[in-house]
């Protein structure tokens, strides 16, 4: 395993679009570091200039603190696994996992000693003499697995490796490679838009946006303390208000004006002057019934919608204050056209940056 540097990389296309904006990201020896966007926010992009098949504009990497970035892909110390899986279909699979070590120059025994621990290593022995087409969609995928790892590279490329497989799949080999990874213990950078992916499987997450990172984090941090707007809402749902800060309640907690009414909200750090927007998850607000005495931070509402989704119901709510409809999620049964109080305890809302 190795450390990548990622410093200040920037990449303008030729036809003039800057779709990576002064990158910089240190990733730490066997991290999982995962890069998670909407489509076109400069995810693949990043992760093949890493790779080495796209020159930067300015910027560097560094690879156990060597700069590569002029080198060639082939001598980065990298490997790429791909969303394709892009096998050789007239290849065994054997073949297939001997193709890289032997272009690389690896002696017969070192090329067979690999394979037959990268077989092992994704438990296709016994596929060995296969072709791909007489696999499976996610034996497919633990071919390109040990294709990349046979290759020995401090750090596996991965890009989207999981969205050609059905929903029950990609959660099974989601906890494959999170395993794998910690077994072995490569360096991953981590392609993917689906966030559920992220959250599961990563030490740390990069959001990116428009060619920027909005946020870089643990995943419980990311959405439990989303830094913006705009990680807020790509990430988990979010109910987003606009906010006037009135001032200091207590040492840590703030009280702010909403168009719900006022609230307190606990905050280790101060929020900056652009802080104009706040935010609570679904889960985090309750509702209480109206006949019990009147309690702080919350606020009454009709329920317009809701829909079970058998462990909890998602709520929707809206308040005669604001035309926004808010969502709540609950175990408690509700009727539509029920008058409610819901209160968001202080230390459940979060300060947003606005200027993203
Ligand atoms: N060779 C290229 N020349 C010009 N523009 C490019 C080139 N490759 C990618 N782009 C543009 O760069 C932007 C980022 O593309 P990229 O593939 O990195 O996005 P992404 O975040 O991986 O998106 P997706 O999830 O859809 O794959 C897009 O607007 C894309 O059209």
């Amino acid at each position: 395993m190795a450390s990548l540097s990622i410093q200040g990389v920037s990449k303008t296309f030729a036809n003039g679009h800057r779709v990576l904006d002064d990158i910089t990201i240190d990733v730490a020896s066997g991290e999982f570091l995962t890069l998670l966007g909407p489509s076109g926010c400069g995810k693949t992009t990043l992760l093949k200039a890493i790779a080495g098949f796209h020159p930067l504009t300015s910027g560097r990497f560094l690879i156990d603190g060597k700069d590569v970035t002029a080198l060639p892909p082939e001598s980065r110390n990298t490997a790429m696994c791909f969303q394709s899986y892009a096998l050789f279909p007239h290849m065994t699979v054997a073949e297939n996992i001997l193709f890289g070590p032997r272009q690389s120059g690896a002696g017969k025994a070192e090329c067979h000693a690999r394979l037959d621990a990268a077989l092992q290593q994704v438990d296709l022995v016994a596929h060995a003499t296969k072709l791909p087409s007489a696999l499976s969609g996610g034996q497919q995928q633990r071919v390109a697995l040990a294709r990349a790892m046979a290759m020995r590279p401090g750090v596996i490329l991965f890009d989207e490796p999981l969205s050609n497989l059905d929903a029950k799949l990609r959660e099974q080999v989601r906890f494959e490679i999170r395993a794998l990874q910690a077994k072995h213990g490569f360096t991953a950078i981590y392609v993917t838009h689906d966030q559920a992916e992220a959250l599961a499987m990563s030490d740390r997450i990069v959001v990116l946006n428009g060619g920027r990172i909005e946020q870089i984090d643990t995943p419980a941090a990311i959405y439990d303390r989303p830094a913006s707007r705009f990680v807020a809402d790509f990430i988990g749902a979010a109910n987003i208000l606009k906010a006037d800060i009135l001032g200091l309640e207590a040492e840590t907690t703030w009280r702010v004006r909403t168009d719900l009414g006022e609230f307190d909200i606990r905050s280790e750090s101060d929020p900056k002057a652009s802080n104009h927007f706040v935010c609570w998850r679904p889960e985090a607000a309750e509702i209480v019934l109206e006949a019990q005495t009147p309690q702080s931070n919350t606020f009454q509402a009709v329920v317009t919608a809701q829909a079970f989704q058998g462990n909890v119901t998602d709520v929707l709510v809206r308040s005669g204050k604001s035309d926004a409809a808010y969502r709540i999620q609950t175990r408690r049964p509700l009727t539509v056209g029920a008058s409610v109080m819901v209160r968001v305890d202080p230390a459940s809302f979060c300060f947003l940056e606005a200027t993203h």
